[in-house]
């Protein structure tokens, strides 16, 4: 049988984790981008530039696409110029209840649970070993980094990230682009932009909106 073909835009360490979901889900990886190629992970290979310095040119149809692109900002930067189909990765470990919902292009790792009712956006990056409660909304171009807890009814909105080891007790709203710190734990609802660090969490700064 013909493998599925898919590109990956994206050449650092995050990259380097979604081709190995890929790979193991039967894909065949027909080109990489990325927009920095300095930058890029020292195991890429083939790799070719990115859309930013002429869209045009980018060869928006062919293979689907996915972004492997770690910061949430340049996620959905590069969702919103691209117009290609999208796939998404989910790791064959990953637990996902049968009444959740994943939209397009988003990346669940291994050991990932996502339990029943919650609705997952589009280029959402679950990661490693983090839970997500049952009946919880994620927003697009959010991240649950390794190992953080959502409980029950939570939301996290769009572009937000919960940080490595971080807990959200149930019914919580975290609003858009904000951070949640490293084992954070999150007792409130949080306003928009807001960064939050600590136990119980405490905002300690605001952003701008990002440019997207
Ligand atoms: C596979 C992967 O690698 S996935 C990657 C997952 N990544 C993460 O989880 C990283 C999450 N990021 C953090 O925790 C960061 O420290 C942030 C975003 C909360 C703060 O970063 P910055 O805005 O640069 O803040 P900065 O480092 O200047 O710290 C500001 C203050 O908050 C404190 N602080 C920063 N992070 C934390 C934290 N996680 N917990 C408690 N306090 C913290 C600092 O000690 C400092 O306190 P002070 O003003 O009393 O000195």
């Amino acid at each position: 049988m013909e493998k599925k073909k898919v590109r990956i835009y994206g050449a650092g360490g995050h990259s380097q984790v979604v081709r190995e979901i890929l790979e193991d889900n039967g894909y065949e990886i027909t080109h990489t981008f990325d927009d920095k190629p300095e930058n890029s992970h020292f195991a890429t290979k083939k790799l070719a530039g990115g859309a930013r310095e002429d869209l045009s040119k980018f060869p928006h149809e062919g293979d689907p696409v996915i972004i492997a692109v770690g910061k949430n900002d340049d996620r959905a930067e590069i969702a919103n110029f691209l117009k290609c189909d999208f796939v998404s990765a989910i790791h064959e470990t990953a637990i996902i209840a049968k009444s959740a919902t994943i939209d397009v292009g988003t990346v669940v790792i291994a050991g990932a649970i996502i339990n029943p009712n919650s609705k997952i956006g589009k280029h959402v990056l679950i990661n490693t070993a983090a839970s997500v409660g049952h009946d919880c909304i994620v927003g697009d171009y959010a991240h649950i980094s390794p190992k953080a807890a959502l409980c029950g009814h939570v939301e996290v909105g769009e572009g937000s990230q919960v940080g490595v080891g971080a807990v959200v007790i149930p019914k919580v709203k975290i609003g858009k682009w904000c951070t949640v710190g490293a084992g954070a734990v999150v007792i409130r609802d949080v306003p928009d932009y807001s960064i939050l660090v600590g136990n119980p969490g405490k905002v300690i700064k605001t952003i701008k909106k990002p440019k997207i």
